[in-house]
C-alpha cells in the first residue's frame, strides 16, 4: 500500500489525487483547513486540516500540496518542507518529461505535458494539462503554467507567476517573478514583476478602477 496525502481540497486537488492514483499511489487521503465541515473531495476522503496532516504524517508514505492558488502553496509547502515531510512530485503517466529535464520538490505534471530537454522546473510548481515547457525553460518555484500553455525555447519565469490558459510565450523572453500572463495571451517581449499581462500580443492590462 502507498498512502499519499494531498494538502487542499479542491478542484485542482482532484486532479492531483487521480494523477496520483495513475503513478501508483493506492490510498490517497485529502487534508483541508476547511475540514471538518469538508469531509469528502470527489472519490477521496478529507481527513483532517493542516495540523492533523502535520501530526500524523508518519501515517503517510508521501505528501503533495494540491493548492492551485500559488502564493499559498508556498506557505504549505513551506511548512511541510520544515518539518521534513517526504514530499513527492507526480508525473502523470502520459506526460513527456525529458530525461535531460530536472523537476524540483513538490511539482505537479499533468496528462500530456511536455518538459523538454534541459528545462528547469523549481519546487511545487504546476505543469497543468497539456501544457509545454520547452527547451532551456527555466521555470521557478510555485509557479503555475495552465492547461495548452506553450513556452517556447529559453523562456524564464520567475516564481509565483501564473502563465494561464492557453498562452504562448516567445522563446528567450524574461517573465520575473509575480507575474501573470492573461488566457490566450502571447507574450513577445519581457515581462515585469508583479504585473499582469494580456492580448495579443500581450500588454499590461489596465483595469477599470
Ligand atoms: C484547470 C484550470 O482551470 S487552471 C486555471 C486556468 N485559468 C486561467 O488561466 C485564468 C487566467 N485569468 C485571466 O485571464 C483573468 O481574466 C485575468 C487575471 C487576466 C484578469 O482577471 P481580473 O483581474 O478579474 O480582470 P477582469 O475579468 O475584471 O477584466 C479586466 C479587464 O481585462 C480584460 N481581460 C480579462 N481577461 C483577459 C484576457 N484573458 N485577455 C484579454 N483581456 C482580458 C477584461 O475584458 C476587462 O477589460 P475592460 O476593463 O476593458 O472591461
Amino acid at each position: 500500500m502507498k498512502r499519499l496525502a494531498v494538502l487542499g481540497a479542491s478542484g485542482h486537488g482532484k486532479v492531483v489525487a487521480d494523477c496520483a492514483e495513475l503513478c501508483g499511489w493506492n490510498a490517497v487521503s485529502f487534508f483541508d483547513d476547511a475540514w471538518p465541515a469538508l469531509q469528502q473531495n470527489g472519490a477521496w476522503p478529507v481527513k483532517g486540516n493542516t495540523e492533523d496532516l502535520l501530526a500524523g504524517l508518519s501515517s503517510y508514505d508521501g505528501v503533495v500540496v494540491g493548492i492551485g492558488n500559488n502564493k499559498i502553496r508556498q506557505v504549505k509547502l513551506k511548512q511541510l518542507f520544515d518539518v521534513g515531510a517526504p514530499i513527492v512530485s507526480l508525473v502523470h503517466p502520459t506526460a513527456v518529461v525529458s530525461q535531460h529535464a530536472s523537476l524540483g520538490l513538490g511539482c505537479v505534471v499533468f496528462a500530456n505535458a511536455v518538459i523538454n530537454v534541459d528545462a528547469c522546473i523549481g519546487a511545487g510548481s504546476i505543469l497543468n494539462t497539456a501544457c509545454s515547457v520547452d527547451h532551456d525553460c527555466v521555470v521557478g518555484d510555485c509557479v503555475h503554467i495552465s492547461p495548452g500553455a506553450r513556452l517556447a525555447g529559453g523562456v524564464k519565469v520567475g516564481n509565483l507567476t501564473w502563465v494561464g490558459i492557453g498562452a504562448s510565450v516567445r522563446q528567450l523572453v524574461n517573465i520575473e517573478s509575480g507575474a501573470m500572463v492573461a488566457a490566450g495571451a502571447v507574450v513577445v517581449q519581457d515581462v515585469p514583476q508583479g504585473v499582469t499581462v494580456a492580448g495579443v500580443p500581450a500588454h499590461i492590462l489596465h483595469r477599470k478602477e
